[in-house]
């Protein structure tokens, strides 16, 4: 469901920057540009998932209307272009999401990034380890603040408890000074379970002495707050951290699929491949191997260009996950791809390879004003115990007797 932004601004030219910025990440924006404005919005309906306010309105120039928008359970995101620091004092002493002084372009990237997390957030959990309860509440409050899921604990036995039952999390705020086991020894037990490429860890800690962020770092915390903090830098590092995580995850994802169309590589195929056909073998089920080669597709780079050459690939890749979307699917390279799959029953197992291969003989593929057609040659491996790789090449053996055999068809390997 698409969610709605208010944008509380009286300059047109921002309304408008902010609008450009909200609709690009897929929300739905109203403006409201004065506080008259603002309250007519809310008197019809309150449900905005977010709001960006500009502190100083021609009917209300001292922040009035943050209070109005967060009195209606809105959060919300203050712009100001009044930076004094008593103003600051007074907007972050409220329950806003963030504070964004208006002094250059860097403030509509920053403010992007959080409108972007704000709707992220929620799928990723927290875990606050403190011994304090009066800390822990406080610091859980921040984060709901920003729609992240918190989950809280007060030593660092729960902590490890609830990260065992929780794979959603992916951050640990904790405390040093804690009885039984403190900060950095929790640091430590974490990091024998979980690497740092999947949870951060952020070190908190009031001590003055010692150096405590170096100890933090050392034993496998990736960032450190001082107490007490500000919200500013408490959310700079959570978000800071948390985008570390996803471009992690993003050049992870990047590294194990096919560009084009976006079926996983030959890495990641072999990454999968060994664990399948292990769990294949201890459950005593038949499976089996196959690779797929499109016939002749350099006369379809020839005839219709590469482009075309390419939609026909992407369209291959569609029916590959139509036909084996519950096995795994890859492309090994060029035009050439593989699959793996199981079924009770050997036969089936051929008669949908055999399926996949009359459905890409009958299917007409449209590109520009040309209509093309094209076949495929199967090479079938079963149930086979060799290692995958010889598996691969014996597969890849009887494809290529298919091809000698005149293409558009399925040799299975003796
Ligand atoms: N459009 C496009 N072409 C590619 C891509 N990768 C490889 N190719 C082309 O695929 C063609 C493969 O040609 P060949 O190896 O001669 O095989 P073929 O024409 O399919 O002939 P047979 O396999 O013997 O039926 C080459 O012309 C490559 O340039 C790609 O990503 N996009």
């Amino acid at each position: 469901m698409t969610k709605k932004l208010l944008v509380v601004e009286d300059s047109k030219a921002i309304a408008r920057v902010i609008q450009k910025i909200g609709e690009s990440l897929n929300y739905e924006v109203t403006i409201a540009e004065s506080m008259a404005k603002l309250e007519f919005i809310l008197q019809q309906s309150t449900d905005f998932f977010a709001a960006t306010i500009d502190y100083s309105l021609p009917d209300g120039p001292n922040g009035e209307a943050i209070d109005y928008v967060l009195s209606h359970k809105i959060p919300g995101v203050v712009m100001t272009g009044v930076m004094d620091d008593v103003t600051r004092q007074k907007i972050l002493a409220q329950a806003v999401i963030d504070y964004i002084p208006k002094e250059n372009s860097q403030a509509y990237m920053y403010l992007k990034r959080i409108l972007y997390w704000q709707m992220i957030n929620s799928e990723i959990g927290i875990l606050v380890v403190d011994d304090s309860r009066s800390a822990r509440v406080l610091i859980a409050e921040l984060l709901k603040r920003r729609n992240f899921t918190v989950y809280v604990a007060e030593n660092g036995m729960q902590a490890m408890e609830l990260l065992q039952e929780y794979p959603s999390i992916k951050m640990v705020i904790t405390d040093l000074e804690m009885p039984e086991m403190d900060g950095i020894e929790l640091t430590n037990e974490i990091r024998r379970r979980f690497d740092r490429e999947k949870l951060a860890i952020i070190g908190v800690s009031g001590a003055t002495y010692g150096s405590n962020t170096a100890r933090f770092i050392k034993n496998g915390a990736d960032d450190f707050l001082r107490k007490p903090f500000c919200p500013e830098e408490f959310y700079c590092r959570v978000t800071q951290n948390i985008e570390n995580l996803a471009n992690i995850e993003k050049i992870k994802k990047a590294a194990l699929t096919d560009y084009l169309t976006e079926l996983p590589n030959r890495r990641a195929f072999f990454q999968q491949a060994e664990g399948a056909i292990a769990r294949y073998h201890s459950k005593a089920t038949n499976f089996c191997l196959a690779m797929i080669d499109i016939d002749f597709f350099k006369k379809v780079n020839d005839t219709y260009g590469h482009d075309a050459g390419d939609h026909v690939l992407k369209i291959m890749a569609l029916y590959l996950r139509k036909n084996f979307g519950s096995g795994l699917i890859a492309r090994l390279g060029g035009e050439e791809f593989a699959i793996l799959i199981e079924d009770t029953d050997k036969k089936q197992l051929l008669n949908k390879v055999d399926r996949f291969r009359q459905d890409i003989e009958e299917a007409i593929t449209p590109f520009e004003k040309d209509t093309i057609r094209f076949t495929v040659s199967i090479g079938v491996i079963f149930n086979s115990t060799d290692p995958l790789a010889k598996q691969l090449s014996i597969a890849d053996d009887a494809l290529y007797y298919a091809k000698e055999n005149g293409r558009n068809q399925i040799k299975v390997a003796n």
